[in-house]
């Protein structure tokens, strides 16, 4: 940072979130029947104060005569307001506290509540230059010091003209009084801060619109906070997922822009080349191609289970970690796989059918209890673990198969082979993820393999069942009915049309990749996943990552935290020390972790350190990402 550097901060609505007066007529107005009325009239006067339609001693003066405040209040105000400092200040504040020495706040308000704030912040309160209140012997406000130029319009261009600032003088406030600095030629640029309010008629004539302090401290090259600020990520939201993830992001400063769709890769290459973030569901694929195509991604969120739409190991080659949500519609696609089984055993697909085409089948032929029947697993993980349990206590006796060595809970019975799941079960229901090896593994040979007259269910993933064989066996009369909810080929949007070759056959259920589509868990989905995501940006733990070494990593204390991912080679972390240690950088703590392809190292060190620094650990060879956090 620059020595000759001087900020000056309004604090009404720019410091602070609120209006202090206002908040003052709240305290001293409490259970006052003319409560309401006074409140309104005072922000009306504020408002045609701050856009410089009202004479700002006028207004003051009317504010101050419809309030009867004591000293007591005032102290009050200040308490109240050191809960109401604004966001991004509070975000900065440790940076931002760290340039006090070039830092006014100066302020229309009055110093005997603005110095308790910002001494709490950690500037100095000695830099704030501000109105003063008179009292009277009782301790009621009485009036204001009507020498003290903040005390009437442009009296704060006369302020800084009186500081005879050396060097860049910067404005950030939110109102008229703060641009007229600028306009007198007492500052270099105002930034019109709009964190809290928006005053259109201040908008034009501002040389910069900050939506927030990180804005401006970016602009400003002062940032050593996030390496980017936070208004400027970018997220873009696929196929419609929960809205409450577009709450989360906004919440946390990001823009977001929402699709209820999914895009075709295309598409997908157009749009992606300046997104930091890309939420996705099942359908949307990002390939190889789309992960070069964008310039500026961090992280991918499936708001799903299933990442197999993902190529992860391009994710890794570019740096970009990926969160999944791995529970969030268990419970979901489990009830639903329960429902079928009942609904299938008992024929009800063609019943429902007959009776919607007048005809009444009233019988128990092949309609059975569940009770007692064999249910077999393929794939014993989350979801068929859980459809273990929940299909004993409805008397299934269960089966099942996983590729790796898993607990059976319950009553279940582990089968060593699929050959051995087949050929004992009458029910069968796939639960494997959807990786590449699993493509066509269920075709013509293993529905040979399974009893006759079995039923069959497929909620795991379209492209693992041959659906031509799947046909063949219901015509045939080999299995007794089917319920499938995914798809081979499945419409990118509610708009397009449905194709199969199941369509129409008898005792069979087809559904639109709804096993995950409940209320529950698409909101838990909407909440998990951007939570993920913001814990990455923000501390750069990747715990739930499903492509990065998992680190869990403890909030930084008085340190700057430095994110390091590079290809999976040996010496890397030398590299880096050396580098650390050539700068006499002073190392808090470092963390290093690995999986096959990536390393991931963070370290934490201590404040001094410059960006020829930063260059070289950027220039270490194998590096594909390299990150400063605060
Ligand atoms: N229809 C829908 O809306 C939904 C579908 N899904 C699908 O369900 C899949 C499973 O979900 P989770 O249980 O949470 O995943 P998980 O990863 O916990 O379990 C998958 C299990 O399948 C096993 N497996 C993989 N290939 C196998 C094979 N060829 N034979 C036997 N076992 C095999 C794995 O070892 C693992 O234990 C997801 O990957 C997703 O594709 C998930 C949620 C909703
Ligand atoms: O969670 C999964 O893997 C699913 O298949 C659910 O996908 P969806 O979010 O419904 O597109």
């Amino acid at each position: 940072m620059s020595n000759t550097l001087n900020l000056i901060i309004d604090f009404d609505s720019t410091f602070t979130r609120v209006e202090a007066l206002d908040v003052l007529a709240e305290i001293v107005l409490e259970g006052d029947s003319s409560r309401e009325q006074v409140l309104r009239r005072i922000q009306e006067i504020t408002d045609l104060g701050m856009d410089g339609t009202l004479d700002f001693r006028a207004s003051l003066e009317q504010r101050l005569e419809l309030l009867r405040a004591h000293r007591d209040d005032i102290q009050k105000l200040g308490e109240v307001l050191k809960g109401q400092i604004s966001r991004s200040f509070l975000r900065n504040q440790e940076y931002f506290a760290s340039l006090s020495a070039a830092t006014y706040i100066v302020s229309n308000g009055f110093t005997d509540f603005i110095r308790p704030v910002v001494a709490h912040y950690g500037l100095d309160p000695e830099r704030v230059i501000a109105n003063e209140f008179l009292y009277d012997e009782e301790g009621y406000v009485c009036g204001f010091n009507r020498d003290n130029p903040l005390s009437r319009s442009g009296g704060k261009s006369e302020v800084i003209k009186q500081l005879d600032l050396k060097g860049d003088v910067y404005v950030i406030g939110d109102g008229a009084n703060d641009l007229e600095i600028r306009k007198a030629g007492y500052a270099n640029k105002f930034y019109l801060f709009t964190e809290n309010v928006e005053r259109e008629k201040v908008k034009a004539e501002a040389d910069h619109i900050a939506p927030n302090l990180d804005e401006i401290l970016y602009e400003l090259k002062m940032s050593r906070s996030l390496s980017y600020p936070k208004n400027r990520i970018k997220v873009l939201l696929l196929e419609g997922v929960h809205p409450q993830a577009v709450d989360i992001f906004e919440k946390e400063g990001y823009q977001v822009e929402y699709l209820t769709t999914a895009l075709t890769e295309e598409e997908l290459c157009e749009k992606i080349v300046d997104v930091n973030i890309l939420g996705i569901r099942s359908k949307t694929k990002v390939t190889e191609k789309v992960i070069q195509s964008a310039k500026r991604l961090i992280n991918i969120g499936a708001f799903c289970i299933g990442t197999n739409q993902i190529d992860l190991e391009a994710c890794s080659r570019h740096g970009v970690a990926v969160f999944n949500a791995p529970y969030s519609n268990t419970r979901s696609v489990v009830e639903l796989a329960i429902a079928e089984i009942i609904m299938l055993v008992r024929n009800l697909p063609d019943k429902a059918r007959a009776m919607h085409n007048g005809k009444w089948e009233k019988s128990a032929t092949g309609a059975h209890e569940v009770r007692g029947k064999k249910l077999g697993i393929m794939g014993y993980g989350n979801i068929g673990s859980q459809l273990s349990v929940l299909a004993e206590a409805v008397g299934l006796d269960v089966y099942y198969y996983d590729l790796e060595d898993k607990l059976a809970l319950g009553n279940a019975t582990k089968c060593e082979t699929l050959e051995e799941l087949l050929g004992t079960v009458d029910i069968l229901s796939m639960h494997m993820d959807g990786r590449p090896e699993n493509n066509g593994i269920f075709g013509a040979r293993e529905f040979a393999m399974m009893k006759d007259g079995a039923i069959f269910i497929n909620l795991a993933r379209g492209k693992v069942v041959d659906v031509d064989a799947l046909r063949e066996a219901i015509l045939s009369g080999k299995l007794k009915g089917c319920a499938v909810d995914v798809f081979p080929k499945e419409p990118k949007s509610n708009n397009e049309p449905f194709e199969s070759a199941l369509m129409g056959l008898p005792n069979t259920i087809l559904t639109p990749h709804i096993g995950g589509s409940t209320a529950e868990a698409q909101e838990n989905i909407g909440e998990f996943v951007p939570r993920k995501i913001i814990q990455y940006i923000n501390t750069g733990s990747t715990t739930g990552s499903v492509n990065f070494p998992n680190v869990q990593l403890p909030p930084v204390q008085s340190a700057h935290r430095l994110l390091h991912i590079h290809s999976n080679v040996p010496n890397v972390l030398a590299g880096i020390n050396q580098i650390l240690a050539k700068h006499n950088i002073n190392i808090v703590s470092q963390y290093l972790k690995t999986n096959e392809q990536i390393g991931y190292v963070i370290t934490d060190v201590d404040r001094a350190y410059d960006d020829e620094l930063l260059e070289e650990l950027k220039l270490i060879e194998p590096t594909i990402w390299f990150r400063v956090l605060y």
